[in-house]
């Protein structure tokens, strides 16, 4: 069945904007292709390296070229919380490897950093930029070229698009990403964001809100609530990246292993010593990227992928814009109600029918390309399923369930919860914004108020603690852009302005800088392109210009005259204090060259 025809445009306006980016780049992955089995190029000595510590039957496996070798890159760590189930994960597909008479090497590691314990810290001004440094570093694990297929272990929120990146890089090679799971259900996290507002207002002490903030993240597997990390894994899935039904199943699980186990027999399955060989920058086309933007749209997620999904569609030649985003935000229905867009979390989501059900109800009201390759085979209907676990221990996978389980988290296409997406793209005298409504209550979409200028986050919660934010106002935080600091979360902010919107004033956020996936309520145009430190418009405006932002007509606006708004001399910033410390000096190359963040704001691509 066809996608809705509106979604046929904008996906053949993709293709047609793409052609010779993605001409040149299937050009070299089918030169790359053409070249056999990777290591028959490799020389004696090469290849006595790349496998000293293998078995003796391993050794004589990898030294001809009809056993398939899979490349395990992994992002495990001890301290994030999605990430530390991973430690098992290699022996587990080592194993299953085994079992399927192949062979699997852990190719390499990358950096993955927690975007909670750096949220409001020096660190989070390295966590867009960790992004393609990941990228970068599978690129290293996977450049020994030993490989003929990659199990891709990565969950938060950069290090998924990370992955991606060098997954499309390294086109050639089929890829399957295995994620780790949710952590299992704690204190809800609206209950958790009350907490944090008395605590800002000197309600409760630390002792409370550090026993609320536990009692949330509180074990192995992805934070609950609805932020990147769980977009990430929605992005998996649609876009045919996972095992049908792998999204949400909690790590340490029976059923978790099986799909653990299963994705690595899979993995071997698609190389190309097999009959279904499926190179990852094949499968992933325009319609695949189209089919991800619509689950986002669908599901409320993350604004980090107007930058991450940009950047990882470029790694394949595929040229997305915001008003690729903006348009399918006004054709495709909101359909689930997980935090921060609503009270629910990941787990009941899945509960409530999860991916399986979303992916059937899209496809049924033709939002969703079918005809796709995914690492499953061809057709996202496959994916329109629920997962089990099966007598014999291995994945059984049952139809998707007719009727939601639970229509106030998951609603079927007839009765969505907003007719529209979650993320707008708003256009004005100020460059370009994105904005995610999906979150806003409805009367929270149009903000015109006066200005408050702040150049870093830290000056708004001063005001806030003085006492000097009354009235309606738009808080304009700017020099927050990639070039200026490395475009962090201001996540922090929410908390501030949440307990001001509550107490009835209408107040947003205009910054050139990001929000967390978990960000939601109070209207915030964020992404401001060009950024201060660019010379961007956003550094022309001042204390008590009135600013107008209309989420529903998609503008953002100074309301003062052009052209004494053009005569302005843009404000300048000391970011001297963002130069060092935490490894800012580390990244001082990567500020330099950041593309805008409609280009994704990525080092690897203008
Ligand atoms: O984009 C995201 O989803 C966020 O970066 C998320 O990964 C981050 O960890 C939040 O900061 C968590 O929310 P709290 O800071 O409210 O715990
Ligand atoms: S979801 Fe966010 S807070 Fe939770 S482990 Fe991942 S990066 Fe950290």
């Amino acid at each position: 069945m066809s996608a809705d025809s509106r979604i046929e445009a904008i996906t053949a306006r993709i293709v047609e904007r793409s052609k010779p980016l993605r001409e040149r780049y299937l050009d070299r992955l089918r030169s790359a292709v053409s070249k056999g089995v990777h290591r028959s190029v490799l020389g004696c000595g090469n290849l006595a390296h790349g496998f000293a510590v293998c078995s003796p039957a391993e050794k004589a496996a990898l030294a001809g070229d009809r056993i398939a070798n899979l490349g395990i890159i992994t992002s495990y760590n001890d301290m994030l919380s999605a990430h530390q189930p991973f430690e098992t994960y290699p022996a587990l597909i080592r194993q299953a490897a085994h079992e399927a008479g192949g062979v699997a090497q852990v190719a390499g590691g990358v950096p993955a950093m927690c975007d909670g314990v750096t949220q409001g810290q020096p660190g989070m001004e390295l966590s867009l930029f960790s992004r393609d440094l990941i990228a970068m570093a599978a690129g290293v694990g996977l450049s020994h070229n030993m490989f003929d297929a990659v199990v891709y272990l990565g969950v938060c929120d950069k290090i998924v698009p990370g992955l991606t990146i060098a997954a499309l890089t390294f086109g050639h090679l089929p890829a399957i990403f295995v994620p780790a799971g949710p952590m299992t259900s704690g204190l809800p996290n609206d209950e958790k964001a009350r907490v944090r507002q008395l605590f800002a207002e000197g309600k409760v002490g630390r002792e409370e809100l550090l026993e609320a903030e536990s009692k949330s993240y509180h074990g192995p597997g992805t934070c609950t609530f609805y932020g990147t990390a769980n977009s990430n894994q929605m992005l998996m899935e649609i876009m045919g990246f996972h095992m049908p039904g792998a999204s949400f199943i909690n790590p340490g699980t029976p059923l978790r292993d099986a799909l653990t186990k299963e994705a690595a027999r899979r993995a071997l399955a698609i190389t190309a010593q097999g009959n279904e060989f499926t190179p990852a920058g094949e499968m992933i086309d325009e319609r695949s990227i189209v089919n991800g933007v619509v689950g986002l749209h669908a599901t409320g997620g993350s604004t980090n992928h107007t930058l991450h999904l940009v950047a990882m569609a470029r790694a394949a030649g595929i040229v997305l814009t915001w008003k690729d985003i903006s348009d399918l935000s006004d054709i495709v229905p909101l359909l689930a109600r997980v935090y921060p867009n609503g009270l629910a979390d990941v787990n009941h989501f899945h509960a409530a029918g999860g991916m399986g059900f979303l992916i059937k109800e899209l496809l049924r009201a033709g939002y969703l390309h079918d005809d796709v390759r995914t690492v499953y085979g061809q057709g996202l209907h496959a994916y329109a399923i629920d997962p089990k676990l099966g007598e014999d221990g291995n994945v059984r996978r049952e139809p998707a369930p007719i009727v939601s389980h639970d229509p106030k988290i998951l609603a079927n296409v007839e009765h969505p919860f907003q007719r529209t997406g979650g993320l707008k793209m708003l256009t004005g005298n100020i460059g370009s914004a994105v904005i995610k409504t999906s979150a806003v209550k409805p009367e929270r979409h149009v903000i015109e108020a006066p200005a408050k200028v702040f150049h870093d986050q830290a000056g708004l919660n001063a005001a806030f603690k003085a006492g000097q934010l009354e009235g309606d106002f738009v808080a304009v935080v700017r020099f927050q852009g990639p070039k200026a600091n490395g475009m962090p979360e201001l996540h922090k902010l929410t908390t501030v302005l949440g307990i001001l919107q509550d107490r009835g004033q209408r107040v947003a956020l205009l910054t050139d800088g990001r929000m967390s996936g978990a960000s939601g309520k109070v209207p915030a145009a964020i992404h401001v392109t060009p950024e201060a430190v660019d010379g961007g418009p956003i550094a022309r405006i001042r204390e008590g210009d009135m600013i107008r932002l209309d989420a529903v007509h998609g503008t953002v606006e100074v309301l003062e005259d052009a052209t004494t708004f053009a005569a302005r001399t843009p404000a300048t910033a000391d970011l001297t204090e963002n130069e060092f410390g935490m490894g800012r000096e580390l990244f001082a190359p990567f500020r330099a060259i950041a593309g805008p963040a409609d280009h994704g704001a990525s080092v690897l691509f203008a």
